[in-house]
C-alpha cells in the first residue's frame, strides 16, 4: 500500500492471508448483471462479493456469510485478501463495505470458532482478527461502512475501522461493543478504537454496560455519522464517499496515518502477547461455559 508520497504505512509484517485459506474460491471474476467493460466486472470470493466501478474508483464490498455474517476464519481471510487486492490496484480509491445478508451487517466473532476449539485454533483465529483490523484501520483507501443491519461486537469493530459510517434507521439495527454481556472483555485495541471514536467517558460507560445503541442514540454518541432510511443507505454512502474522495489522496492518507498510527502500533508492538492473552482467556473453563451458554441461548431464541 504505497501512498502518493511513496510512504508505505500498512504493516508489512502481517500474516500472509492466503496461508489461512481453506477451500475458498478467490480470484473469481464474473460480469456483473448488465455489465460490459472492466468497470462492471465483479470479483471476490465465496464470502466476499466485490463490485468494482473503475470509472469512479469505488468498489462495493459485500459480506455474504449467511445467515448473520459471523466472522469465521474464512470470512476474515477473504476480507483481507479482497482488501489487499483493491489496495494494490491503483484504479481504486475507496470501498463501500456493506452486507449481502438481510437484516444483519455482521454478528461479530463467529462464536463457533472459539467454543470448544483447541488453543492453536483460537490463536490462529485471533491473529486473523488482528490482521483484518490492522489492514482496515490503516488502509490507504477511503472505507465507508454502509450499515444495513445489526452490528454488534466484532461487527462494530469492522464498522469502526472504516473512515465513515452510515446506518439504516431501523430500531433493530443496533450497534456497539456488547462483549461484557457475553462475559468477555474487549481487548485494548478495540477499547482504543472506541475511545478514538466516541471519547473516553462514553466508551467507559458503553463498554462496561455492553451497550448496543439503536440508530438515533448511535448518532448522538458519535458511533455513526449518518442515520438514513434503509433504502437510502447505499446512496448516502456514495455521497459520503464523494466527499472524502474530493480531498487529495496523499494529504488525506497522511492525515489518516497521523491520526491512527499510534493506536495500530500499540497492537503491533504486542501482537503475540495479545494473542496469548486472548487464548488463555477464552480457553478458561468458565469462559467456555459462558460462551456455550450464550450460543445456546441464541440458538433457542429461534422460531
Ligand atoms: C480476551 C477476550 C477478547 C474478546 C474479543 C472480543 C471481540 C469481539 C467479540 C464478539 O464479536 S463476540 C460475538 C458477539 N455477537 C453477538 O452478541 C451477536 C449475537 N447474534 C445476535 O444477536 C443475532 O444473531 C443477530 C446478529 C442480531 C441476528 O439476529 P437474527 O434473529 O437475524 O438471527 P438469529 O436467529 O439470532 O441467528 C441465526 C443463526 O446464527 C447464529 N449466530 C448468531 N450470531 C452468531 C455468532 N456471533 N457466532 C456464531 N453463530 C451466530 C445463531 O445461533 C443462529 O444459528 P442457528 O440457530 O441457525 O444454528
Amino acid at each position: 500500500m504505497a501512498l502518493a508520497s511513496g510512504v508505505r504505512f500498512a504493516p508489512r509484517a502481517l500474516l500472509r492471508p492466503w496461508a489461512l485459506l481453506r477451500g475458498t474460491t478467490l480470484g473469481r471474476t464474473e460480469p456483473a448483471a448488465g455489465g460490459g467493460g472492466d468497470g462492471a466486472r465483479r470479483f471476490g470470493s465465496q464470502r466476499v462479493l466485490v463490485e468494482p466501478d473503475a470509472a469512479s474508483g469505488v468498489a462495493v464490498m459485500k459480506l455474504r456469510n449467511p445467515p448473520v455474517n459471523a466472522l469465521s476464519l474464512e470470512l476474515l481471510t477473504e476480507l483481507v485478501i479482497s482488501l489487499e487486492k483493491l489496495e494494490n490496484d491503483k484504479t481504486f480509491r475507496g470501498i463501500i463495505l456493506t452486507s449481502d445478508c438481510p437484516r444483519v451487517f455482521c454478528a461479530g466473532l463467529d462464536l463457533t470458532e472459539i467454543c470448544g476449539r483447541n488453543p492453536a485454533h483460537c490463536a490462529e483465529y485471533w491473529k486473523a482478527m488482528q490482521e483484518l483490523w490492522l489492514r482496515m484501520y490503516l488502509s490507504s483507501l477511503v472505507l465507508v461502512a454502509a450499515i444495513n443491519g445489526a452490528c454488534p461486537a466484532g461487527g462494530c469493530i469492522i464498522a469502526l475501522s472504516c473512515d465513515c459510517r452510515v446506518l439504516a434507521d431501523n430500531p433493530k439495527y443496533r450497534i456497539g461493543l456488547n462483549e461484557t454481556l457475553l462475559g468477555i472483555i474487549a481487548p485494548f485495541w478495540l477499547k482504543d478504537t472506541y475511545v478514538n471514536t466516541i471519547g473516553h467517558r462514553a466508551s467507559e460507560q458503553a463498554l462496561q454496560l455492553g451497550s448496543l445503541f439503536p440508530p438515533a442514540e448511535a448518532l448522538q454518541v458519535g458511533l455513526v455519522d449518518q442515520v438514513v432510511p434503509e433504502d437510502q443507505v447505499q446512496s448516502t454512502a456514495l455521497s459520503e464517499m464523494a466527499r472524502w474522495l474530493a480531498v487529495p489522496d496523499h494529504a488525506r492518507q497522511l492525515t489518516k496515518n497521523m491520526m491512527r498510527k499510534a493506536t495500530a502500533d500499540r497492537l503491533l508492538r504486542q501482537r503475540d502477547a495479545d494473542t496469548q492473552n486472548f487464548v488463555s482467556f477464552v480457553c478458561r473453563d468458565s469462559i467456555q461455559k459462558s460462551l456455550q451458554a450464550y450460543l445456546e441461548k441464541l440458538r433457542q431464541r429461534k422460531g
